[in-house]
């Protein structure tokens, strides 16, 4: 599965952890993430992971690029509600991408846990069943 990562800049460490923590589920996955979030993780965990432009400039447009390309499966976005982002139309353009194409996405770590052990156990299988371009990435 090809798996986005993204978390404004106080939840990165949450995300961090996170992925930490599920490190040898993400490790049997595609992974990508905005430009500084993906480098947290990969200082962190060491996992392989493809890296877009920061969130305010155009990483999360990237990313719901590829949603639109049926290309990603799980999106996981650590949002921050109580800060004003300077590229929030990305932001809602990104997540309204997710339900256009009903993929998955948790944007706290509560949803983030549900989804990332449904995933171990095969619940996102569907995604895999779908017609259309499947992933060219090389994990
Ligand atoms: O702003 C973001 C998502 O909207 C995240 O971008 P960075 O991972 O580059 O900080």
């Amino acid at each position: 599965m090809n798996i986005a990562l993204i978390a404004h800049d106080k939840k990165k460490d949450d995300l961090v952890r996170f992925v930490t923590a599920y490190q040898p589920i993400f490790e049997k996955h595609t992974l990508f993430a905005t430009g500084t979030t993906g480098l947290r993780i990969q200082e962190a965990t060491g996992l392989a992971i493809h890296r877009f432009q920061s969130g305010p400039l155009g990483g999360d447009q990237e990313i719901g690029a590829l949603i639109a390309k049926n290309e990603m499966d799980l999106i996981i976005f650590f949002r921050d509600p109580l800060t004003a982002q300077p590229h929030e139309p990305d932001v809602s353009a990104l997540i309204r991408l997710c339900d256009v194409y009903h993929i998955p996405l948790a944007t706290n770590m509560g949803t983030a846990e549900v989804l990332i052990r449904g995933l171990e156990k095969g619940d996102i299988d569907w995604r895999s069943f779908l017609k259309g371009k499947r992933p060219k990435f090389e994990k």
